[in-house]
């Protein structure tokens, strides 16, 4: 059988074939509790009733052997040696489930993980397990179980999850740890389920049911196998149905119901034929001949042995004719054919050192010291007695040798829960440290960024504030309407002037200027044209003063002009200019020249703060007014004199 390259195929294969191998594990605990509970009572070919079939093979697996190590030979593409590999591998299990098989499987992992197959690293992993326990050999790779439950968490490949609680259940029957053993199958069961995985609850009936029996819970055992035999759907599972079978077949015989137990025997050989198990029907004809010899027919019993002994001899099967040969000569022994016993004990008695198989050779012993005994060879007996009694020592020390391993492996996958959820917790608190860290930082630049926009805010705000109040400052100095210093700020100005003037002795003329008749022009033309024409006069002045010179609205339609290092005389000069400019502006409606009067005067001892300098200018301003206006005076507390501009 070819592994497909196809997902969906390949997980298949694969979950059947670690279902298959799980099966294999609980006939593997099958015969191990078998060992423990019954013992000497059984005969020892109950340890092959672990069939190890991890694919069913279709054709012959020596063909399949050959043609699979003929293809290694030659190049080929890796997963195609994979393939290649899973076949000779499955195919050498099938033949002989003990066979050590490290070196394939390990190169069938590397490639798996090569070519990052990781469904197919499981596998392996699995079938190294099988491999592994089978020879008693778990020990060679500490850290498989960890890799199986690691590549199944990895791959989120539930079915692993199963195994792993099974393995686990298995190490607590091994402690005899029935009632958790039980919670463990149940949650097992569970995970089954929620996949629907039939075959893996089919297996976990069958162990309960195991369990069941070797608590002398019977009823329940059975009912535990009925339901696994509901699980079967009927197509292709003779093979399951089989071991089924099998299993309760050895139930009806812990209870000594041979009749049934044979029955049930036979079942399974019916179905072990139609699908050509050899070693199963070599196994399960050895049981029915053993329930015969059992209930009193030992000639029946005798000439299947023989048959199965020829066979086993035939095909090289060294352990079955080992057990065989010990069957027959028990029966010799009984028919008290005492020398034809020991003959063919002799015979076996090398291969089963060659085998290195302590039950044989402990059974082996057995027999010769009662045939010794029978034949009055008493040294001969006790010698073999002592072997024997030697080499049951050494099974005893073994079996608790497996127990202990079996605390071992179940504290080393307690160790690794821990340790997993251990890890978990570390990475579940990291994870909150970085959130928290994280957190931190945002905070944090957050604050900065609020600390860095405030500070531009408030820059912001202070520089506007500062233009505000520059500009409230302004406003609170000039006149809205002209632009032109207010009353305020041109007498301040003047102070200023007037202390410079008084410091430097220079000259320093005011001019106080009123418009003519301005009254009217709002009574006649409205408020707006006055507006206007107190706006054309601020700018005419302007236009004829020097920057040094100052310039206010101190009334409504009065100013105040003044000009630092400036003589009546020049005074007078500009403000004609300023008048004559005055006069020629035209702002309709007004059809008649814009005039205005003046007072003139300026600075020396007897004028020198600002109110007698505006009182003088007042009044030359009011001769101006009262002598007909459009005139420029000059106060006689000055230099006075009188200009008619008209
Ligand atoms: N359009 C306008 N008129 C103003 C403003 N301020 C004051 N006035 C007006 O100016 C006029 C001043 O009138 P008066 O003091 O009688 O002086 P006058 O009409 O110019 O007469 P004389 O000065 O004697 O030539 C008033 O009617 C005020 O209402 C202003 O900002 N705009």
């Amino acid at each position: 059988m070819q592994l497909q390259y196809s997902p969906v195929k390949y997980l298949s294969i694969v979950e059947r074939a670690d279902n298959l191998q799980i099966f294999g594990y609980f006939l593997l605990l099958g015969i191990f509790i078998l060992f423990l509970f019954v013992g000497s009572l059984q005969a020892k070919d109950n340890s092959e009733i672990t069939p190890h079939h991890s694919i069913r093979l279709d054709s012959d697996p020596i063909k399949l052997i050959e043609q699979s190590e003929q293809q290694l030979q030659q190049p080929q593409k890796d997963i195609e040696r994979i393939n290649t590999l899973n076949s000779l591998i499955m195919a050498k299990l099938e033949l002989s489930p003990d066979i050590n098989l490290t070196q394939p499987i390990n190169q069938a992992i590397t490639l798996s993980s090569k070519l990052e197959l990781a469904e197919f690293q499981c596998h392996f992993k699995l079938v190294k397990y099988r491999v592994l326990s089978s020879n008693n050999a778990l020990d060679e790779d500490n850290n498989l179980i960890a890799d199986i439950v690691d590549c199944a968490k990895r791959y989120e490949a539930t079915y692993i999850e199963v195994l792993y609680l099974l393995f686990y259940a298995d190490s607590l029957i091994a402690q005899r740890n029935y009632s958790q053993a039980a919670e463990l199958y149940i949650k097992a069961f569970t995970v089954a389920e929620t996949i629907d995985l039939v075959r893996y609850k089919r297996i976990i009936l069958m162990r309960m049911a195991h369990m069941n029996n070797n608590m002398n819970n019977i009823e329940e055992a059975h009912a535990n196998v009925e339901r696994a035999i509901a699980t079967l759907t009927g197509k292709n599972q003779f093979h399951d149905l089989s071991l089924i079978y099998m299993s309760k077949a050895y139930f009806y015989e812990s209870e000594r119901k041979f009749d049934s137990a044979e029955k049930y025997y036979k079942e399974a050989l019916t179905l072990a034929t139609a699908y050509k198990n050899i070693k199963n029907m070599h196994y399960l004809k050895g049981k029915i001949a053993y329930m015969d010899e059992l209930k009193g027919n030992i000639e029946a019993a005798l000439k299947t042995y023989l048959e199965l002994y020829q066979e086993a001899f035939d095909k090289n099967y060294i352990d079955r004719q080992v057990l065989a040969g010990i069957a027959i000569a028990n029966i010799y022994y009984k028919q008290r054919k005492y020398e034809q016993a020991l003959t063919l004990i002799n015979e076996i008695e090398e291969k089963a050192f060659k085998i290195e198989d302590q039950y044989s050779i402990s059974q082996i012993y057995k027999a010769k010291s009662n045939i010794f005994e029978k034949k009055v060879e008493w040294k001969k007996a006790y010698f073999q007695l002592k072997e024997w009694i030697q080499i049951q020592h050494e099974i005893y020390q073994n079996s608790s040798e497996k127990d202990l391993n079996q605390l071992l492996y179940a504290f080393e996958i307690s160790r690794q829960e821990n340790e997993n959820t251990l890890l978990k917790q570390k990475e579940e608190s990291q994870a909150i440290e970085i959130k928290q860290h994280k957190t931190q930082q945002h905070l944090f630049l957050a604050m900065i960024s609020l600390f860095i926009l405030s500070v531009i805010y408030l820059l912001h705000h202070a520089v506007q504030q500062r233009k505000v109040q520059k500009k409230l400052a302004k406003l609170a100095l000039t006149d809205e309407l002209t632009g032109s210093s207010n009353r305020r700020d041109v007498l301040q100005k003047l102070e200023d002037e007037i202390s410079r003037a008084q410091r430097y002795q220079h000259s320093l003329t005011i001019a106080i200027i009123d418009l003519d008749y301005f009254k009217k022009i709002n009574d006649n033309f409205g408020h707006e044209t006055g507006d206007k024409v107190l706006i054309a006069f601020a700018k005419i002045c302007k236009q004829n003063l020097r920057a040094s010179d100052l310039m206010g609205r101190v009334g409504g339609e009065e100013w105040l002009l003044a000009f630092p290092h400036t003589t009546i005389h020049e005074t007078v000069d500009i403000i004609s200019r300023i008048q004559a400019d005055f006069r020629e502006k035209t702002i309709p409606p007004i059809d008649y020249p814009l005039t205005f009067s003046v007072g003139v005067t300026n600075y020396h001892d007897n004028a020198a703060t600002i109110t007698a300098m505006t009182k003088n200018a007042d009044e030359a301003l009011y001769e101006a007014k009262n002598s007909g206006r459009n005139k420029i005076v000059v106060s006689a507390k000055s230099h006075h004199l009188q200009i008619n501009v008209a």
